[in-house]
């Protein structure tokens, strides 16, 4: 791949250029994986100033600088007003627009960003169609896939990833979009032809101000949607508006809205709930056609999630007769709601639950399919917000008949910390504090009895556990599996 430096400022709408045109074969964020012939973009962060790594950019071979005050350490230089800004918009410029080749449905809201993306995915193969994911778990397309830093990667990497996707014949790209991307500007440039907003409750307030903050965030999806040219129809906001949230996303939209929900008279609609342990069973319906569906999903949260899915595939263009039979053949997704298989009669479920709204809803979910003692362990993340530890805590507590407060990836904060800020949110004395989660969960397994269900929340899919910056191999499902081994009554 190659650009002329001059080429790709020309969309900046505010720059001063120093130095002559030079060829740029790359574009780099960070002078550790600087490669020669990069463009270095000096992005100030919430840790460091990128500014401050230049000279080691120039060292390692940067043919040129984007930065937000003028360095004149003798490379050409751009100095712009937002450097992750201008990353982002030469990013989709320098691998050519991949999004606008792409049928790109965009998912955010606080909780099934990744099991929408997953839906979407498995009913759009069902049709014979191509489609890529990119979110929490990992890039996905023609059957690779690769790991992910971060839900929502940084521009010059999701550009790539696009470039690369649309070069392997994908022909629909099923993207998690995280509330952090669309505030610093990781996804300007990238077109959507599809918006999802699922729902929003409390995360990230270490991030956000409060949640109108966090909301606005989130709302950006829709405002920017449409604001690229090209030649496809209209894009679609796909909206649920049995959330209080709803009207903000509706508020921001510029283009036709394509409503789904349960409660609220929407366009596509879910009736005639039946949950029952092994999934559920209502009728979809959408401008006058109905249809009977039955899928093997548990829970409400469930529904939603299938709505949503079914919400983009229909608003693509996709018959909803079609999509309602495909519906009953959707799997489940690694880590969310997984049970762990076991000859023990005791239930043990893995799921990613890390905010109060998401174990609220799998623990009433659990209680709606089981008439068994409910134990859970949770913990909560270190370097993350820090006002929603109680409230999980809370959360569990009220649904439990025993919880067992433990460590999730406490990166670099002390664990015993994080565990005092929870147990402010218990108010019954059914609990235990064990800050280590291997001896958390065998407790959990080994105190429960025949019929009853164990719930391991907040790190779902994950395979380690962060602890004072460490990543070491963790996975809750084969603890869980050797407690079980253990489990005699
Ligand atoms: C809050 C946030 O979004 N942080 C992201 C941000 O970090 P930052 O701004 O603090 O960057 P920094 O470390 O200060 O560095 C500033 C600049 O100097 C560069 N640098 C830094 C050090 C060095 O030696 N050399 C160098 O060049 C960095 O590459 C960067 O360009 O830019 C980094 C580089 O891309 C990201 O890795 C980092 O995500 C971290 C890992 C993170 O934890 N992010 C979370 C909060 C996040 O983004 N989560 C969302 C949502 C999750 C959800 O769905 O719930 C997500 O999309 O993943
Ligand atoms: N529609 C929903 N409403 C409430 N809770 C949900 C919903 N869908 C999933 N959950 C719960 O939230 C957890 C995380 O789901 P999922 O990974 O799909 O969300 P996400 O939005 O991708 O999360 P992240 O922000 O971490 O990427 C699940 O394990 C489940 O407990
Ligand atoms: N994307 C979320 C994941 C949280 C998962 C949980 N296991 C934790 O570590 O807090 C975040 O970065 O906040
Ligand atoms: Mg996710």
């Amino acid at each position: 791949m190659n650009a002329q430096l001059y080429d790709l400022a020309k969309r900046l709408p505010t720059k001063q250029i120093y130095g002559s045109d030079i060829a740029i074969s790359g574009m780099q964020m960070d002078n550790r994986r600087l490669k020669k012939g990069d463009l270095f973009f000096c992005i100030p962060g919430y840790t460091v100033d990128g500014h401050a790594f230049a000279a080691a950019a120039k060292a390692a071979g940067a043919a040129a600088l984007v930065t937000e005050r003028r360095l004149d350490i003798g490379l050409p230089e751009i100095v712009t007003g937002s450097s992750r800004r201008a990353m982002a918009v030469m990013a989709a410029d320098f691998y050519q627009h991949p999004s606008s080749s792409l049928d790109m449905i965009g998912v955010t809201g606080t909780n099934g960003k990744t099991s929408v993306t997953h839906y979407i995915e498995q009913l759009l193969e069902m049709q014979g169609d191509t489609c890529g994911v990119i979110g929490t778990m990992y890039t996905r397309y023609a059957g690779k896939t690769q790991e992910s830093a971060n839900t929502t990667p940084e521009s010059i990497t999701l550009q790539q990833l696009l470039y690369e996707m649309k070069e392997a014949g994908t022909e629909t790209v099923a993207m998690e979009v995280s509330s952090h991307a669309l505030a610093g500007g990781r996804i300007h440039g990238t077109a959507f032809q599809t918006a999802v907003f699922t729902n929003l409750s409390q995360d990230h307030l270490d991030y956000h101000k409060n949640m109108d903050d966090y909301a606005h965030a989130k709302s950006l999806l829709f405002s920017q949607l449409g604001s690229s040219f090209n030649r496809k129809p209209l894009p679609v906001s796909v909206i649920n508006l049995d959330d209080a949230y709803a009207p903000v996303m509706i508020k921001a939209s510029a283009v036709p809205i394509l409503t789904y929900g349960i409660r609220s008279e929407a366009d596509l609609k879910a009736s005639d709930l039946k949950l029952d342990p092994s999934g559920s069973q209502f009728r979809l319906s959408a401008f006058g056609e109905s249809y009977k569906v039955r899928i093997g999903l548990p829970g409400r949260f469930s529904v939603y999630n299938v709505l949503a899915a079914a919400g983009a595939l229909f608003a693509q263009g996709a018959e909803l007769g079609k999509i309602a039979a495909n519906l009953e053949k959707l799997h489940g997704v690694k880590g969310r709601f997984e049970p762990v298989e076991s000859d023990r009669p005791v239930h043990v479920i893995v799921d990613y639950a890390h905010t109060p709204d998401s174990l609220e809803n799998v623990l009433d979910t659990i209680r709606e399919v089981s008439s068994g003692n409910i134990i859970t362990v949770i913990g909560c993340g270190g370097d993350r917000d820090k006002s929603k530890r109680p409230l999980m805590a809370a959360a569990a507590d009220k649904r439990s008949s025993k919880t067992i407060l433990t460590s999730d990836n406490p990166r670099t904060e002390d664990p015993e910390v994080i565990l005092e800020d929870m147990k402010q949110g218990m108010s019954s004395d059914n609990y235990e504090m064990e800050v280590d989660r291997r001896l958390a969960i065998r407790k959990a397994v080994l105190q429960a009895g025949e019929g009853d269900v164990v719930l391991i929340a907040g790190k779902g899919h994950e395979t380690y556990q962060e602890i004072n910056g460490v990543r070491k191999e963790f996975d809750d499902r084969k603890e869980a599996e050797s407690a079980l081994k253990e489990w005699s009554h």
